[in-house]
């Protein structure tokens, strides 16, 4: 579970409203009468603008495009292909500069072999069409890409080819020399470069179970449960084997790290070589048309304005933007009171499931909690800027004080960002110690925590993986780790943490027992089963480098 920054919330940056609020006195009996209280003590500095939101513009693309051509000889190819992006998403529809960005980014890809991504952007640029005197350089750069793609394409190379001798006339002597030369090299010995492989670990995402009646993706081995100690919990129904799938869902929301904004695609959160922008704003972007579209058809036709405002405003925590998007995904169901079970079902895709997961913050600090009740108040203002839904009648961000409709939509961001600060996951990288977003998923957040946990999440993308990483009893129950380095956290801190944090003294199982050796972990035992090894011997691995290496080997351990 991702811990709320405690310094994220309180500092805020904003010079469009300004908003202190001491609640300490106040004793409110719900989300509505808080946020009634936060509204009225804004005190306005300079109502935001539609103008004041970053737009598209030939002068954006161009200002990253600079910076790419200025540090070309020095910058690592991610640095150069983050720029591209951010060019792309900033270009105009249809303009010189995105043709530009385009090419660009082509060329480079070219010639590092990415020969699919360079395929890619040659089809965006012969969509939107470029200028005759680049047409040679086009379909040369195309014919190249063609065969490095398969040899098999040699007919396509040709035809390609045959383009490019045809658009010579229109460029000058030394570019025709060269564009010549450069053709005549491909026809006869072009040499491929190594192809560049991307991994897709999609494959290794499990089948999602089918067998439990009552939860969507969930297996037939557990069950939700009640108790007074631990609240909602999972239990197993039958004894469940190490490796077994317990549980795949597709996340309810995923919000990237603001430094993978123009490295990972908004919408599935792999890896984007080729990006294309929103049509509309500047902010995101996705590894393909059919994410970008996706994402527009659930949520960010509503959210793109949104997150403009917010980003004027100075917000761009994850957590704005989780509550944000919840939102957004709540009002587009329209039914957010629903129970959290509808037709006796348990559908994580519903956001009524999400309405139903803890949100009680009352036991943190008191400056967290009022931090989170002003971003709700900054998101609501961001939502009255950028849509209808409030109406026209919203011209100053105190109105909302008194306009039914605008706290309800307040207290529902409220009570969004308060389930997203004690619910998500973290969404780690493959291969790369490094967060690249936050997770929400509505029944994986059944989960209690053990520090001896003996279920192991693993995402990938934008789906959300559980397999048990020991043997489970039968009756017993399901626990995963709420700390990613809990294994060389001592006793008392990560007691200490997990009630700062998510307010319970755990004591389950041997929480309590202070650890001097390191436990071996789950997968050792896998391995000592002989089902799959690679040392036989593996231990005192952080959880974060346990959940990839399980990720990665349960595929074996099927066999
Ligand atoms: C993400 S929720 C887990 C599901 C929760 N039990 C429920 O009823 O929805 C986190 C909350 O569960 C409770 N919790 C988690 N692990 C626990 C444990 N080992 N012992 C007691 N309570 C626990 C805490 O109240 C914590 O704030």
């Amino acid at each position: 579970m991702a811990k709320v920054k405690k310094s994220a919330v309180k500092d805020r940056r904003s010079s469009i409203v300004k908003i202190s609020v001491d609640s300490s006195e106040e004793d409110f009996q719900n989300e509505e009468e808080t946020m009634a209280y936060v509204l009225s003590s804004m005190v306005v500095t300079n109502n935001l603008k539609a103008k004041d939101r970053e737009e598209k513009s030939g002068k954006g693309a161009f200002r990253a495009l600079n910076k790419v051509n200025r540090i070309r000889n020095t910058a690592s190819l991610q640095v150069q292909l983050e720029l591209y992006s951010r060019a792309i998403a900033h270009a105009p529809l249809k303009s010189y500069e995105l043709v530009r960005a385009y090419t660009e980014r082509s060329e480079l890809l070219l010639n590092q072999g990415y020969y699919e991504d360079c395929s890619k952007d040659i089809e965006r640029i012969s969509k939107i069409g470029c200028c005759n005197e680049m047409k040679a350089d086009f379909y040369t750069r195309k014919a190249k890409a063609l065969w490095g793609l398969s040899p098999r394409m040699r007919p396509e190379v040709e035809k390609a080819i045959t383009k490019a001798q045809c658009w010579l006339t229109e460029v000058d002597e030394e570019t025709r020399q060269n564009i010549e030369t450069s053709l005549n090299f491909i026809l006869k010995n072009y040499a491929l470069k190594t192809t560049f492989i991307q991994h897709d670990l999609g494959e290794l995402i499990p089948p999602t179970p089918k067998d439990n009646s009552r939860v969507v993706g969930a297996s037939g081995s557990i069950e939700l449960k009640f108790s007074e100690n631990f609240g909602r919990h999972i239990v197993a129904t039958k004894d469940i084997k190490v490796g077994e799938v317990i549980f795949v869902q597709k996340a309810y929301s995923l919000i990237l790290s603001s430094e993978c904004w123009y490295t990972y695609c908004w919408y599935c959160s792999k890896r984007t070589w080729s990006s294309v922008g929103c049509n509309n704003c500047v902010n995101v972007i996705y590894c393909n048309e059919s994410c970008r579209d996706k994402a527009w058809a659930e949520y960010h036709d509503m959210e793109c304005d949104i997150i403009s405002y917010l980003l004027a405003m100075g917000q761009r925590e994850w957590l704005d933007l989780m509550a944000a998007r919840i939102t957004i995904k709540a009002i587009k169901e329209a039914d957010p009171t629903e129970k959290f079970f509808t037709d006796n079902v348990h559908d994580s895709s519903k956001y009524s499931t999400v309405y139903s997961l803890v949100h009680d913050v009352s036991f943190r600090e008191k400056s967290e909690v009022d931090g989170l009740s002003i971003s709700s108040a900054y998101i609501l203002h961001a939502f009255a800027l950028s849509s209808n839904l409030l109406g026209d009648g919203i011209n100053d961000i105190r109105d909302c004080a008194n306009n039914e409709w605008a706290l309800f939509l307040g207290a529902l961001i409220l009570k969004n960002i308060r389930i997203s600060s004690l619910n998500c996951f973290s969404l780690s990288t493959p291969f790369i110690d490094m967060k690249r977003g936050d997770l929400l998923g509505s029944f994986a957040s059944f989960f209690n925590h053990s520090c001896f946990s003996n279920v192991c999440p693993a995402h990938y993308g934008n789906t959300m993986t559980f397999r048990a990483s020991q043997q489970i009893k039968k009756g017993a129950q399901l626990f995963i780790s709420y700390g990613s380095s809990f294994d060389e956290t001592p006793t008392l801190q990560r007691r200490e943490q997990l009630k700062d944090d998510y307010n319970f003294w755990s004591s389950e199982g041997r929480c309590d027992r202070n650890r001097t050796q390191p436990r071996r972990c789950s997968v050792g035992v896998a391995a000592q089963d002989g089902a799959t090894s690679t040392s036989g011997q593996v231990q005192r691995m952080s959880v974060w480098t346990q959940s990839r290496f399980l990720f990665l080997n349960f595929p074996l351990l099927k066999q």
